[in-house]
């Protein structure tokens, strides 16, 4: 796989030469802190959000993954979801269901969604309460600094606002601290109702994948990880910064093509961020 992989204070950068290739990284990558977590503690309790996502997961469903993963110890959530009916395009739900859920062998019972038929700030109250008995029962573990919870994994897409999950550039939700899961009912990105996890339930996760492709994003991405100065806006996407997990980002060459010392380390020289380390 041609790929290079750098390391720095915002986490580990994986960039990839195509979409192919990062689609196999990503399942790779998923795989592998499924089996760790089911070692460790017996069950895997991820994450996910809507958009490209879970397109980019597919290769999960396909060989030796359909086969290797142990499904049955999965259990799924939503990191943000949009407050629509479930069987309506703009599920995020639906999203999952159609391009993961029914493919693999998840147990139904194992899969968190959210409550569609009530106000978007009732279904984040009972969202985490639902979490909440989850974390009673260690389905998820709890942060050892804070009485959040942690997933293993929660993987993120980014708008090319800079958002993550539901939370949007200036929005007040970007500053909760004291619920897990809070709401917007007037989303920039259609439709306008959704709930969100809160940057300290992000913050706390043992993983969190960045998952972010295409050029309109590259803008974003530059504000997200250089060192900008204050007088440039600072997106969502900044403040993702795990507390003790791990983050990493997933991208392709056009959304890196802004990052600084990228175009360097396109010609095999060494940047302020990247050094090019091919990995086979
Ligand atoms: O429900 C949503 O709208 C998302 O969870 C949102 O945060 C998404 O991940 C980004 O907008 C990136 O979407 P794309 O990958 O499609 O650009």
């Amino acid at each position: 796989m041609d790929l290079s992989r750098v390391n720095n204070d915002r986490g580990e950068m994986r960039i990839h030469e195509n979409l192919d290739e990062l689609r196999t990284d990503l399942a790779d990558y998923i795989a592998e802190l499924s089996e760790a977590a089911v070692k460790e503690r017996g069950c895997f309790a991820i994450a996910l959000s809507g958009g490209s996502l879970v397109g980019l997961m597919g290769k999960l469903c396909e060989a030796p993954y359909n086969r290797t993963v142990d499904w049955a110890k999965w259990y799924i959530f939503w990191a943000d979801e949009r407050v629509v009916a479930k069987n309506y395009s703009y599920s995020n739900y639906k999203l999952a269901k159609d391009g993961l859920l029914s493919k693999v062998p998840i147990v139904p019972s194992h899969v968190f969604s959210i409550n569609d038929s009530v106000s978007a700030e009732e279904a984040a109250d009972e969202y985490m309460f639902v979490i909440r008995q989850l974390v009673k029962t260690r389905m998820v573990s709890v942060s050892d600094i804070s009485d959040c919870p942690k997933f293993d994994l929660i993987l993120l897409g980014m708008g090319p606002d800079g958002h993550i999950a539901s939370l949007f550039p200036n929005y007040s939700v970007l500053d909760e601290t004291d619920e897990w899961v809070t709401f917007i009912t007037d989303s920039p990105k259609p439709p306008p109702k959704r709930i969100t996890f809160t940057l300290p339930v992000i913050n706390s996760a043992s993983n969190v994948a960045m998952v972010v492709t295409g050029e309109s994003k590259a803008e974003a991405m530059h504000l997200a990880i250089d060192n900008v100065g204050s007088d440039r806006p600072s997106p969502p996407a900044r403040l993702v910064q795990p507390t003790k997990g791990k983050l990493v980002w997933f991208l392709d060459k056009p959304a890196a093509s802004k990052l600084e010392g990228h175009q360097l380390s396109e010609q095999g020289q060494c940047g302020n961020h990247f050094v090019n380390n091919h990995v086979n």
